[in-house]
């Protein structure tokens, strides 16, 4: 009787202070970020960008554009000389790289050669003091992420490059970055495996939830992997977007060469447009734009022949043809050819 009473009326809940559970809008930002190594043009030049949560996103460009400095800007490997970066919504600019929430996988993997791989993917764990079956708990279970863990005790020597990196993957990920920053993660692998590992990438990003920012200049790679692709040119940023608003709707002439697989050309009324080679025919047909040429190149590509027409100004234009159109009347190098598109098919570029 005494406890119903009891529970009848039980003392008032003490108040719980207001949790701020707003979240973060973007996983990472850079607002206007300029870095200069010297007194020459910038490294980067006042980029501004916003990766969306959960976000795959990789910086593409040619050797020498600033990719790998923004990277390090991101890690906080590099001083920003202006603007600021922000981690889910914090401003991080200055903050030295343990307390900004990243972790960072290097090209050649940097793993400890004496020690094995879950000592390895535990090593970050054991310097934050965690005790010794807590830490081996938590890096068996990284290893299983990246599917390694019946090879927990091999030597990094005793393991393939694909290997090695796995377990440089589980090792950054054990610290739970808010973002992982990979800075060429594929390069050292042959064709084959890095195609297997970049879908290995994709499915432990979209498992983990958190943003992967990547370093590339691999356009298939790019394109194959991102939901943001940011394209990146002399230091600044030339177009981001999804793969397939990048690769279909570039915007500029850099951008259009630079992703491959497309023709610029002079617009009838002025400027110049972007045409894809998948949608260029070699023969004139009514309706279709033309330009005349040579054919100076043909490579088969298994389902498609690529076959370049080189024009009166030298001007290079490919078409991609279907392999089965290509052999119903192959062509020859050096034949007289006419390169033609659909004008609907153009893409006006700035
Ligand atoms: N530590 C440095 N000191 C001086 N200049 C640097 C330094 N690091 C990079 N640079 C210069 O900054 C520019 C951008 O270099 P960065 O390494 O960011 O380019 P990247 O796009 O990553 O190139 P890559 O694909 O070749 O790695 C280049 O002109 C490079 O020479």
């Amino acid at each position: 009787m005494t406890l119903a009473l009891k529970t009848e009326t039980p003392p008032p809940a003490p108040a719980k202070p207001r949790q701020v559970t707003q979240s973060h809008r973007f996983d990472a930002e850079l607002v206007a970020v300029t870095k200069r190594y010297g007194p020459g043009a910038p490294a980067v030049d006042n980029i501004s960008l916003r990766i969306p949560r959960g976000s795959y996103c990789c910086l593409l460009g040619p050797s020498g554009c600033g990719k790998s400095t923004t990277l390090r800007m991101l890690a906080g490997h590099e001083e920003v000389s202006d603007g600021a970066i922000l981690i889910h919504d914090q401003e991080i600019t200055h903050a030295p790289p343990v307390a900004r929430g990243t972790s960072m996988m290097f090209q050649d993997y940097a793993l400890f050669p004496h020690l094995s791989a879950l000592d390895n993917v535990a090593f970050s764990l054991k310097v934050q003091g965690v005790s010794r079956a807590e830490r081996r708990a938590k890096a068996k279970e990284y290893l299983e992420l990246v599917q390694m863990d019946h090879l927990a005790e091999r030597l990094p020597s005793q393991m393939s490059g694909g290997q090695q990196q796995r377990v440089a993957l589980a090792r950054s990920l054990i610290t739970r970055p808010k973002v992982l920053l990979l800075d060429e993660p594929l390069s050292a692998l042959d064709p084959f495996l890095r195609i297997r590992m970049r879908a290995e990438l994709k499915r432990i990003q979209k498992e983990l939830g958190i943003s992967f920012i990547h370093v590339t200049h691999s356009q298939d790679e790019a394109l194959a992997l991102a939901d943001l692709v940011v394209v990146m040119n002399n230091a600044v940023i030339m177009q981001a977007g999804a793969a397939r608003e990048v690769y279909e709707t570039p915007s500029n002439a850099f951008v259009a060469r630079f992703l491959g697989g497309h023709n610029v050309v002079q617009r009838a009324g002025g400027g110049e447009a972007s045409v894809r080679a998948d949608q260029c025919v070699i023969g004139a047909r009514p309706g279709l734009r033309s330009l005349p040429g040579t054919v100076s190149m043909i490579e088969y590509q298994g389902t498609a022949v690529r076959v370049s027409v080189t024009g009166t100004d030298d001007e290079e234009l490919t078409a991609l043809m279907p392999t089965s159109a290509f052999f119903n009347d192959a062509l020859e190098l050096g034949q007289s050819v006419m390169l033609s598109w659909d004008p609907a098919d153009e893409h006006p570029l700035a």
